[in-house]
């Protein structure tokens, strides 16, 4: 496998002295996020070109998730802003930011676990489209060319033979598969993508890897969340590393695993 550099950034703004620079796709600006006294992301600032993979790396509780719940409206922050594609879109609610092309997987995976893997991924496509993610759907909604549709997003996934299965019963690498296929449905830009590593053997970590790479290729740009760099070494172009929710380094894989302030952050805990 090979990282890659980002090919796709959006050369549509100019600069004072008439150049052409680089818009990002998504730009966080003096993000903190608050609950009551705790501080869980403090004055946080990144940008993410299109067609690039960047890493979150983080420590438990470092704020990587709120962070995420930020970006993709489950959260107002209580300072900053986001801006996606070029339009600000702090505090946006969910179903919006899934229609502006951002989608996200779960930590903890939220299927429908008494409809199938194609059910899920076609309804899934369908509120991309049409409601929003709270719950307002039908199956009867659905029309062949959505089934089609999903069983192609499957596919991509490498869900091919699994489709009228249960969500329940698929191994825990496969309802990765379905995460990211659910997230894929809503046709998304940008793919934030949370902790798919966590409790996958090597060959698995490799697999799921080598879906994202394809993802990539394809043109998705992603953020990946991971506690670790174990599972990413090969994957991103760049990270950047939180702690107590304050950037504490960014750079490329071999920078940061030699940054003295991240080599503290994981002291004593689990390896980086
Ligand atoms: N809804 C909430 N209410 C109160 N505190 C919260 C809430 N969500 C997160 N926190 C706290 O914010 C801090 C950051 O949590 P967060 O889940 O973002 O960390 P994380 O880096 O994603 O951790 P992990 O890797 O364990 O998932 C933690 O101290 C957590 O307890």
């Amino acid at each position: 496998m090979m990282s890659h550099t980002s090919t796709m950034a959006v050369m549509d703004a100019e600069s004072s002295d008439g150049s052409q620079r680089n818009q990002p796709l998504l730009d966080v600006q003096n993000l903190t996020k608050k609950f009551g006294g705790l501080v869980a992301v403090n004055d946080l600032s990144f940008q993410v070109d299109e067609g690039e993979i960047l890493g979150f790396i983080g420590p438990n509780g470092a704020g990587k998730s709120t962070t995420f719940n930020c970006l993709t409206g489950k959260h107002k922050p209580t300072e900053g802003t986001v801006t996606f594609r070029g339009e600000e879109v702090t505090s946006k609610p969910p179903h919006e930011m899934v229609n502006k092309g951002m989608a996200r997987t779960f930590q903890h995976f939220a299927p429908l676990y008494d409809r199938s893997v194609l059910e899920n991924v076609a309804l899934a496509y369908t509120s991309g489209k049409v409601f929003s993610w709270s719950g307002l759907f039908s199956l009867s909604t659905i029309t062949g060319t959505t089934y089609d549709a999903a069983a192609e997003i499957c596919a991509r996934v490498g869900l091919q033979d699994d489709l009228h299965r249960m969500p329940g019963e698929l191994p825990h690498a496969g309802l990765i598969r379905l995460e990211l296929g659910r997230a894929l449905a809503t046709d998304p830009k940008l793919m934030l993508v949370d902790e798919v590593f966590a409790g996958l053997a090597s060959g698995e970590v490799e697999e799921i890897s080598n879906l994202l790479l394809e993802l990539h290729a394809e043109g998705m740009t992603l953020i990946v969340i991971d506690h670790n760099m174990s599972g990413l070494f090969e994957l991103i172009d760049r990270a950047i590393v939180i702690n107590f929710g304050e950037m504490i380094a960014k750079g490329t894989p071999e920078e940061i695993k030699n940054d003295p302030e991240v080599q503290k952050a994981y002291l004593g805990g689990e390896e980086l």
